[in-house]
């Protein structure tokens, strides 16, 4: 039981709040990294990390470059190339060409971006190919090894492979708008009482599905995204408007990640779909709000809540059925032009296709797939090399997958086996997708001549190769026929089993959902006083879980609600932590305490500290969420420095009645939190 002097005292401020007190010397932050590591103290009950969702967002993005002019010089020189084998890239250098002349040397240069190339092509596919030798393990060993040198191969990759399909990006929630003191002075009202309104919403940041986009690209010239901040309120009760509200517009297909710890965020797939991502800060309230009937002439009122803010990485894979992948100049680009509308870049020398082309192949009215030709695969894509894993993961989303084999290499067999390898070794997942074995070329004689042979070897480990000629388009159709066939097939059983699982979520939510609903309703008839105000979106009057609804288009016409708006929620209740859980931890070397919390460092940000009611509040919220009590219990002596989010206090032990005059043991607990609007 604490006794009576004990009960009188309190923190009090000794000075104004310390960013005051460091604007002119170091910033905030180095002061605690540079103190000794803080004892945590275990005794506290209420003990809770306040895991921060906001990100300072230091780190740099090599995104808000735009990439050297000579990073992509594609004017095709006139020089005819000869065709490129692959397993000959290992021997000879690339592009010396006979029929090159010197003065071109530096034409290729300019053409061809990939300086490191022959390191790359150190890795014959005659080497890695083969059924047995292959040691995964070994393999998988020998790429740790090598990621120093893999860091510098990735940056031949150029920029606008980088880009176009990731990103970076920060973005903030609006700040809230500040709540005034004002009181209504009007002839014939004396005491016309306080008056001071609150101040607006920060505006919200939401994403949208824009389906004209296709790639990441603009997001490398426009990274921060920032919603307005809440207008603040005025005299005679009038509110503040609600901060501008930012739409982030990307690609169907893109996933979001946390730019912090990489952890998948959300995914969006389909056009029209929004999520809201990060809400504004609530604005702060007049002083209007805080009259009671003990104090009916308040001179307080708050700041508005500082909008949560992150980096966040963007990630988008190509939403395609069928996935055209092989080894550069197989074929690939060819073949999408043969079977659609698509007319991509055929030329040959490998890495024509820098960024995936899409086709749609359509066989009937209600036939259709889209393909995406894919640029070629290099033993090594895995860890990077080439044009690597920029693009591999894009096969993840393919439902089939058509490998392309150059027949007229030599050796096609290890040619696929390599291709497949680094499939499986990028994703295992990416192996066991359904496939078929395209074998291009075959109006060429030396590849018909193998053809056979390509065809015994596949057969005798029970795959049935297709032979074409994507130039001629003889053989085309059946290839793609059998990918559609495939796709079907695959539809089919996915369909089987997500029929069940999206009916029981169906029927769940529709029940949960309308008793809610009902629950709602009847709570809001029996509370509802005012009337709707006019000009405010009728989104504002929906219930939440109306709000947060988006439609998923489903396989067989079903639709099914999914809350895109779950980090906005996990960070809203983050935000509205209880302020009576807090953590407290001592520096003893300068006689520091740091009471860290999400609840009460919002508070201390909320408080505006130029009214003289701020700290006797203050004063009083220390006292009735337990700070003062725990920091008595942990031993805090005349002097020591108290820190809490942004302000630095002394602490006194005093008798004196400088305190909260109405400071109760019973009040511990009753601190009341606005809630969010
Ligand atoms: N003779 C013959 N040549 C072909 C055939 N298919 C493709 N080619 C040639 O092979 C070369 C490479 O074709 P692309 O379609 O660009 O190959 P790719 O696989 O897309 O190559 P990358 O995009 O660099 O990975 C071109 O010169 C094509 O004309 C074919 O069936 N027969
Ligand atoms: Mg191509």
């Amino acid at each position: 039981m604490m006794s009576l002097t004990s009960l009188s005292t309190s923190l009090y401020v000794s000075s104004f709040p310390r960013h005051h007190i460091y604007s002119a010397q170091q910033p905030r932050s180095n002061t605690r990294k540079s103190s000794k590591p803080t004892k945590k103290l275990s005794k506290l009950k209420p003990l809770k990390t306040p895991s921060t969702p906001f990100n300072t967002g230091g780190d740099a993005t090599t995104y808000t470059r735009l990439p050297p002019r000579d990073d992509f010089s594609f004017d095709t020189p006139n020089t005819v190339f000869a065709e490129l084998k692959l397993s000959d890239v290992a021997k000879q250098p690339l592009y010396t060409n006979t029929t090159t002349t010197s003065s071109s040397d530096s034409k290729e240069e300019e053409f061809f971006p990939y300086r490191n190339f022959e390191e790359i092509s150190a890795f014959e596919y005659g080497n890695v190919g083969g059924d047995d030798d292959v040691d995964v393990d070994q393999v998988l060993d020998d790429g740790d090894k090598e990621l120093e040198d893999l860091e510098e191969k990735e940056k031949g990759v150029p920029a606008v492979m980088r880009c176009f399909d990731r990103a970076k990006i920060y973005v903030k929630g609006g700040d809230g708008g500040n709540g005034v003191v004002a009181f209504r002075r009007e002839k014939f009202v004396p005491y016309g009482g306080p008056s001071g309104g609150d101040g607006g919403r920060g505006g919200h940041v939401y994403f949208e599905v824009d389906a004209s986009m296709n790639s990441l690209l603009p997001f490398r010239k426009n990274i921060h995204f920032r919603a307005g901040r809440g207008y603040h309120g005025q005299g005679s009760k009038m509110a503040g408007a609600k901060g501008e509200e930012v739409v982030v517009k990307v690609a169907p297909g893109t996933v979001i990640k946390d730019g912090k710890d990489g952890a998948v965020l959300m995914e969006l797939l389909h056009p029209g779909q929004r999520a809201l991502m990060l809400p504004g800060g609530r604005g702060g309230r007049g002083n209007a709000s805080f009259k009671s009937g003990t104090n009916k002439v308040p001179k307080i009122a708050e700041k508005g809540e500082k909008g949560a803010e992150m980096w966040l990485e963007l990630e988008l894979k190509l939403v395609a059925d069928v996935g055209i992948v092989g080894a550069p100049n197989a074929g690939k680009s060819t073949l999408l032009s043969a079977i659609s509308a698509a007319q991509p870049t055929i030329a040959n020398y490998p890495f024509t296709t820098l960024l995936p082309n899409l086709g749609v192949v359509s066989f009937d009215y209600d036939a259709t797939m889209i393909v995406a030709d894919l640029p070629g695969l290099l033993e090594g894509a895995h860890r990077g090399f080439g044009l690597g894993h920029e693009f591999l993961r894009h096969t993840e989303r393919c439902s089939v997958l058509v490998h392309v084999v150059d027949g007229s290499g030599e050796q096609p067999e290890c040619e696929f086996d390599a291709v497949r390898l680094e499939l499986e070794l990028f994703n295992p997942e990416l192996s066991e997708k359904p496939f078929i074995v395209a074998y291009n070329k075959t109006d060429l004689l030396e590849s018909s001549e193998k053809w056979i042979s390509f065809k015994e070897t596949l057969e005798a480990r029970g795959i049935k190769p297709f032979s074409m000629s994507a130039m001629t388009r003889q053989g085309t159709r059946e290839v793609i026929s059998a990918a559609y066939e495939l796709l079907s097939k695959r539809q089919k059983a996915e369909m089987g089993a997500e029929g069940y699982i999206f009916l029981t979520l169906l029927l769940y939510s529709s029940i949960v959902q309308r008793q809610r609903y009902l629950i709602r309703r009847i709570a809001g008839l029996m509370l509802r006083t005012t009337k709707p105000r006019a000009g405010r979106s009728p989104e504002a009057y929906m219930l939440p879980w109306q709000r947060s609804r988006a439609l998923v288009d489903l396989p067989a016409g079903w639709t099914v609600p999914v809350n895109l708006n779950h980090v906005a929620d996990m960070l809203q209740r983050q935000k509205n932590a209880s302020i009576n859980e807090f953590e407290i931890s001592h520096d003893s070397s300068s006689c520091t305490w740091h009471v860290v919390g999400a609840g009460i460092q919002r508070f201390v940000q909320m408080t505006n500290w130029q009214y003289s009611e701020s700290l006797r509040r203050f004063q009083h919220v220390l006292e009735a969420c337990g700070v003062n009590k725990s920091l008595i219990k942990l031993g805090v002596k005349e002097g020591d420095r108290v820190v809490v989010g942004e302000m630095e206090l002394v602490w006194h032990d005093s008798n004196t009645n400088i305190g909260p005059s109405n400071t109760r043991k019973d009040q511990e607990g009753s601190v009341k939190w606005p809630q969010w609007k």
